[in-house]
C-alpha cells in the first residue's frame, strides 16, 4: 500500500516530477478519507499526461503501471525496487476496486451526467468496458474534437451525388497509376470521392502518394461545382501545424496547381478554376491568431473564422490541445479536410489525434454499402479485402492512398520504410540486410542505402566511416559558404548566396533519436562542430554567431515572422559598406530574409536534428544515429519518419542489432477516447 511519505520516494526516483506528486499531495490533504489506493494512479496520469498521454486505460495500467513512469529503463536498483513494489501492489488490486476508488474521489468527476458541470482535476470515462482517467483539460480537448467531427460527419454534403460523379470523371481522365488489373483501384479518385461527400475527411498516405495532388483535385471539384451552379466560390484556407511544413506546403501547391492539367469542366475554363484554388498555407497559429501572451486564440466558439473549407497538412504533428483548438476555431459548418501520414510519429505534445482517428484505415474497413457507392459515384471497386461491415462512420471518412510516386515503387528506400512499418511479429533484421545488400548491388559505387556500426560508449570516438560520412555531408554547404562574395558585391550577390547556401544545407541532414546525451542531439552537435573544425571546413567556432551556424527555431516568434522549427544559417551581410551578422532564412516563396541574430529569442544549433523535429522536412541524403542502449523512444514510428526524411540516399547509423530489432518492433503506445467515441 502506498502513502504519500512512500510516494516521495517517486519524486526522487525521477519517476515523476514534484508537480506530481504536489498535485497529489494536495489532493490527498483535502480529502483525508480518500483511498490511498488512488492516489499511484492519480500520479502517474499526472505524469503521464507530460509524456504525450492524454488518458491513461486503467485496464492496461493495471497490468504493467511502470510503463506510464520516468525511468522506465532504469537499471538502478533502488528505483528497480520502486517499480517492484508497484507491480505487486497492482497485482493485488482489481480494477473495480481500483475505479471505485476514483469515483468517490473529489478530485475525479466520474459521473456521466456531471463530468461536464464539475470542475475536478481528474475525470474518470467509463465507455464500451474500459475505464480512462483523464486530466481535465485533456478530457475537454477530446471532447471537442469529438462533438467538432461528429457533427459534421452526420451533416450532408450540399454537393450531390450527380455531380460529384461527373466532376471526377472529368477530372480524373487517366485512370493514376493503380488499375484495376493490380486489384486495386485508383485510390485518389475513391478519396476524391469519398472527401466530396463527406463535411469532415482524412486522406493519409505515406511520402509521395499524392496527397497534395489529390487534394487540389477534390478543391477543384468543389469549386467547379460552384462555378457550374452559378454560385460564389468557396472560401478555402490551407493550413500546417508548423512554419517549416507550411512553407514546403506553399512551394508543393503551387508546383502542383501549376503541373495540374485541369479539363474544361462544364464550360468553365481551367485557368478560372485554377485561380480560384490558393496556394498560399500558413500556420495553424496564423490561422486562428494567437492572442499575446495566453495559449488561447482570437478564433474561438465565439469568434469562428469565416471558412467554407479548411485543410490541414501534416496532421499527424498536430497535439490533442491544437486539434480542439482548430474545431473550436473555425464555423461549426466549414468543411474540414485533414492530410498527413498516420503512421509518422505521433506529436511531441500529448495526443495520436491522426493515427487515432486512422485506425481504421489501412484495413479499408469500408462497408458493402460504402463500396457499392464508390461503385456507382467513383467508378472504382473496392476490393473486398477493405470491406468490414462493422466500419465505422468515421472509417467512411478516411481514405488512405496506397501508391508512392515519389520513392519508385519497390526502390530500396520504399522497401525499407515499409519493412520498418510493416506489423509483424518475426525477426525483421535478415530482411533488412537484405535490402541494404540489393541496395549495393543495384548501384555499387552510390548505393541508395548504406549502414554504418557505431560504437556508442561514453568516451567512443567516431568512426572513420562516420566521420567521413559528415565531413562529406555537412562539407557541401561549407564549401558554398567559403564563396562569400566580397563586400562591394552589393546585397542582391548576398541575397544569391546565401540562397545557395540554404539550398545545399539540405542536401544533407543527421538526424538523432535523442535529445540529450554525448550521442544525442547536444553531444553530435559539439562532435560535428570539432570534426568540421579539424577538417578545415569550418574556420571558427568562437562566439555564437560563427560563419555557417545552422540554427532551428524552437519556438513561434510572431515579432520576427519565424516559427517554430524554421532553420536559418548565421552568415554575413552587408550594411553601409561593412559586414555585419545576420541569419538568412527561406522566405518561403523562393526568397530570403536576414535577420539580426539578437532578434532570435530561441534558437538551438541544429548540425544533429531530432527525428521529431525533422517532420514536415526532407533532405537529398539523410543519415539517422540510433542509440546502443534501448529505450521506449525507440518506436517504428520513429524509425520510419527518419527513413522517409531522405529524397534520394539514407544512411542508418546504429550501435546495436538487437536496439534496431526491438525498435522497429515497438509502437507508439497512447491510450485515447477518440476512436471510442467516434463510431
Ligand atoms: N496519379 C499520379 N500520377 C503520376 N504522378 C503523380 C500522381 N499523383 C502524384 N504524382 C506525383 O508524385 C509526386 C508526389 O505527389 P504529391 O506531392 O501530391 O504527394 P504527397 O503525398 O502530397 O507528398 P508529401 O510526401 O510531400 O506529402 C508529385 O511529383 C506528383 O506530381
Amino acid at each position: 500500500m502506498f502513502d504519500l511519505m512512500s510516494l516521495k520516494s517517486w519524486v526522487d526516483g525521477r519517476l515523476v516530477r514534484y508537480v506530481d506528486y504536489a498535485l497529489v499531495k494536495w489532493i490527498a490533504e483535502e480529502q483525508p478519507a480518500l483511498s490511498n489506493d488512488v492516489l499511484p494512479v492519480l500520479m502517474a496520469a499526472s505524469y503521464s499526461a507530460s509524456m504525450g498521454q492524454v488518458c491513461i486505460d486503467l485496464k492496461q495500467w493495471l497490468q504493467a503501471p511502470e510503463l506510464s513512469l520516468g525511468a522506465s529503463d532504469s537499471e538502478d536498483e533502488s528505483v528497480q525496487a520502486l517499480f517492484e513494489a508497484l507491480r505487486a501492489w497492482a497485482d493485488g488490486v482489481s480494477i473495480a476496486v481500483l475505479v471505485e476508488a476514483l469515483e468517490n474521489s473529489q478530485a475525479v468527476a466520474a459521473d456521466e451526467a456531471l463530468i461536464a458541470t464539475q470542475s475536478t482535476p481528474f475525470v474518470l470515462v467509463k465507455h464500451k468496458g474500459s475505464a480512462l482517467l483523464y486530466l481535465r483539460r485533456y478530457w475537454q480537448a477530446e471532447q471537442t474534437i469529438v462533438s467538432g467531427i461528429r457533427q459534421r460527419l452526420n451533416r450532408a454534403t450540399s454537393v450531390s451525388e450527380e455531380d460529384i460523379r461527373e466532376l471526377l470523371s472529368a477530372l480524373f481522365q487517366e485512370e493514376s497509376g493503380q488499375t484495376e488489373s493490380d486489384n486495386e483501384p485508383d485510390w485518389q479518385k475513391v478519396a476524391c470521392g469519398i472527401a466530396a461527400s463527406n463535411h469532415f475527411s482524412i486522406i493519409t498516405g505515406g511520402p509521395g502518394t499524392g496527397k497534395t495532388t489529390t487534394v487540389l483535385k477534390l478543391l477543384a471539384l468543389l469549386q467547379g461545382q460552384r462555378l457550374k451552379h452559378h454560385l460564389p466560390p468557396l472560401a478555402i484556407r490551407l493550413a500546417a501545424p508548423t512554419g517549416k511544413a507550411a512553407a514546403r506546403l506553399n512551394e508543393s501547391i503551387a508546383a502542383n496547381l501549376a503541373r495540374l492539367e485541369l479539363p474544361e469542366l462544364g464550360g468553365i475554363q481551367p485557368s478560372d478554376l485554377k485561380q480560384i484554388i490558393p496556394t498560399q498555407v500558413t500556420t495553424l497559429h496564423r490561422l486562428l491568431k494567437p492572442k499575446p501572451n495566453s495559449r488561447q486564440f482570437s478564433h474561438n466558439k465565439a469568434n469562428p473564422l469565416v471558412a467554407d473549407i479548411v485543410v490541414v497538412d501534416e496532421a499527424s504533428m498536430i497535439d490533442i490541445e491544437m486539434m480542439a483548438s482548430l474545431f473550436d476555431g473555425i464555423e461549426p459548418d466549414a468543411r474540414v479536410i485533414l492530410l498527413g501520414d498516420k503512421d509518422q510519429l505521433a506529436s511531441v505534445e500529448a495526443g495520436y489525434v491522426l493515427g487515432d482517428l486512422c485506425r481504421g484505415a489501412a484495413r479499408g474497413s469500408y462497408t458493402s454499402h460504402t463500396a457499392a457507392w464508390v461503385k456507382d459515384v467513383c467508378k472504382q471497386t473496392i476490393p473486398s479485402a477493405y470491406i468490414e461491415e462493422q466500419g465505422t462512420t468515421l472509417n467512411q471518412a478516411v481514405c488512405m492512398l496506397r501508391h508512392s510516386y515519389r520513392f519508385v515503387e519497390g526502390g530500396v528506400i520504399h522497401q525499407l520504410a515499409s519493412l520498418v512499418n510493416r506489423e509483424q511479429s518475426g525477426k525483421k533484421w535478415p530482411t533488412l540486410q537484405n535490402i541494404f545488400a540489393q541496395s549495393r548491388q543495384e548501384s555499387p559505387d552510390a548505393p541508395a542505402l548504406s549502414y554504418l556500426q557505431q560504437e556508442q560508449s561514453p568516451h567512443a570516438e567516431l568512426s572513420n566511416d562516420v566521420r567521413n560520412l559528415l565531413v562529406k555531408g555537412y562539407g557541401e554547404y561549407f564549401d558554398v559558404v567559403a564563396k562569400m562574395p566580397s563586400v562591394s558585391a552589393g546585397s542582391a550577390a548576398f541575397d544569391q548566396w546565401g540562397k545557395q547556401v540554404l539550398e545545399r544545407h539540405v542536401s544533407f541532414q543527421l538526424l538523432v533519436a535523442m535529445r540529450r546525451g554525448e550521442w544525442g542531439l547536444e553531444g553530435m552537435n559539439h562532435r560535428i562542430e570539432q570534426l568540421l573544425l579539424k577538417a578545415g571546413k569550418l574556420r571558427s567556432v568562437a562566439g555564437l554567431w560563427y560563419l555557417g551556424r545552422p540554427v532551428m527555431v524552437t519556438q513561434n516568434d510572431y515579432s520576427v515572422d519565424l516559427m517554430n522549427g524554421d532553420i536559418g544559417i548565421s552568415l554575413l551581410y552587408p550594411v553601409n559598406g561593412e559586414l555585419k551578422q545576420r541569419v538568412i532564412f527561406s522566405d518561403g516563396h523562393g526568397g530570403v530574409r536576414w535577420v539580426l541574430p539578437s532578434r532570435l529569442q530561441s534558437v538551438e544549433t541544429v548540425f544533429a536534428m531530432t527525428v521529431h523535429k525533422s517532420q514536415g522536412s526532407e533532405f537529398s541524403h539523410t543519415a539517422m544515429l540510433l542509440p546502443s542502449q534501448s529505450s521506449p523512444i525507440l518506436t517504428k514510428e520513429l524509425i520510419y519518419t527518419g527513413i522517409t526524411r531522405s529524397k534520394q540516399y539514407f544512411t542508418l547509423i546504429s550501435g546495436s542489432q538487437a536496439v534496431l530489432e526491438d525498435a522497429m518492433h515497438r509502437k507508439v503506445e497512447r491510450s485515447s477516447g477518440l476512436s471510442l467515441y467516434i463510431d
